[in-house]
């Protein structure tokens, strides 16, 4: 580890003693100097507050990776241009850093210590700035679009289809951030459920949460003919290029949707593709005869439901996905050479990736992508 490394992590970790004083303090400082920035932000600050600590974890964490640095930094900086943030306001924040750190890290605050950490921040801006104007380039901040279809399949569950306004290019398993009417600055990441059309449609498949300003405005509030705000498609649970080896597509709740959309597209091509899909119950299995539908049109694709609170659902098995998949592998010829993919509630995201790797599957050929929970 360089020296200044050492002393970035050292004053950092004054900061992480106490991250909602530190992000609490920093975003005061920020507001006070310049308060029009306030105007980017969303009303309720807290999950701002989390990300922004996050953000600066990673970075202090990643000095000595630069290429996970870099690539970090890249996606920080595109994902900053649906904010409206522009070159103008990081000295600002760079003002507000320093101050933060000054007082929560007074005990090692030295002469080195600014000289590192301000070097340390400029480049990474420069990154994120340099990232975003190339992205400026070739992309739309964000893309307005049309809700063609709501398909309410549960009292909390919608299924929406999106007509973006200008071509929004997305990979299968990629997920978009969505903003609506309702709450504007509130972006909030929704998968992907389909492969590419030729008419440019998404669907999202959205369950209102509690308290989820996005998912229940989503769910309840919007109809076909309203409009939302997309980010760019991102995320990194995609097929590898060239590769054609079976799928394990694993999605649990809403968790199916990127699966779907893997599914949809492998399945197109003749892949060997087996996808299990969980609910508690029956009517968690909002769209079973949609992949019913799928797997009658494509010869290699076998869909399994799973469902963990009720009885096996016909052609389907009893469980939890964790414990029933040494069985279903089992009856699966030559699994060991797919690729898996897996998303749903973190516990069973985790649990599938430990039960995989207990059956000998690497982790280099699991997939998931621990998504921000919908909200
Ligand atoms: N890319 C991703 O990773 C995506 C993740 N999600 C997440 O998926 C979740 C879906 O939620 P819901 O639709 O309400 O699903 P849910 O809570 O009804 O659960 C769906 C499935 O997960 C299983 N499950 C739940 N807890 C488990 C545990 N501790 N161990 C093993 N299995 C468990 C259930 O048995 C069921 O099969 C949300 O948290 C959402 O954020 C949604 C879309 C994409």
């Amino acid at each position: 580890m360089s020296p200044e490394t050492r002393t970035l992590k050292e004053c950092f970790a004054r900061l992480d003693a106490d991250p909602a004083g530190a992000t609490g303090y920093f975003y005061g400082r920020l507001f006070a100097r310049e308060p029009r920035l306030r105007a980017l932000f969303p009303p309720a600050m807290g999950p701002q507050h989390d990300r922004f600590f996050q953000a600066l974890t990673r970075i202090v964490w990643s000095q000595d990776n630069p290429a996970e640095l870099a690539s970090h930094l890249g996606r920080l900086g595109r994902d900053h241009r649906r904010y409206g943030v522009l070159r103008e306001h990081y000295p600002a924040v760079e003002t507000a850093l320093l101050a933060t750190l000054r007082t929560f890290a007074a005990d090692v605050w030295t002469p080195e210590a600014e000289a590192a950490w301000t070097a340390a921040y400029r480049s990474a801006a420069a990154t994120m700035i340099a990232a975003a104007e190339r992205d400026a380039a070739a992309h739309p901040p964000w893309w307005v679009a049309g809700i063609t279809g709501h398909d309410r399949r549960a009292h909390d569950l919608a299924v929406l289809t999106l007509r973006p306004e200008r071509a929004l290019p997305f990979l299968p398993g990629q997920y978009v951030s969505v903003q609506t009417a309702r709450w504007p600055r509130v972006w909030r990441p929704y998968s992907i459920a389909n492969a590419p059309r030729p008419d440019g449609t998404l669907r999202l498949h959205v369950r209102a949460r509690p308290a989820g300003w996005v998912s229940g405005a989503l769910v309840r509030h919007c109809a076909p003919g309203d409009t939302v705000l997309l980010g760019p498609a991102t995320g990194t649970m995609t097929l590898a290029p060239g590769s054609t080896r079976g799928l394990l597509l694993i999605g649990g709740g809403t968790g199916l949707a990127p699966m779907k959309a893997l599914a949809e597209h492998a399945a197109a091509s003749g892949r060997d593709v087996r996808l299990l899909v969980g609910a508690r119950t029956e009517d968690g299995l909002y769209d079973l005869p949609a992949l019913r539908r799928l797997e009658s049109a494509c010869a290699r694709l076998r869909v399994t439901p799973v469902l963990s609170g009720a009885p096996a659902p016909p052609g389907g098995l009893h469980g939890r996905i964790p414990d029933i998949l040494p069985g279903y592998l089992d009856g699966v010829p030559d699994w060991q050479d797919h690729d898996a993919y897996v998303a749903g509630p973190v516990p069973l995201v985790r649990r599938t990736v430990t039960a995989l790797q207990r059956q000998g599957l690497s982790l280099t050929r699991i997939h998931h992508d621990l998504l921000a929970a919908e909200n």
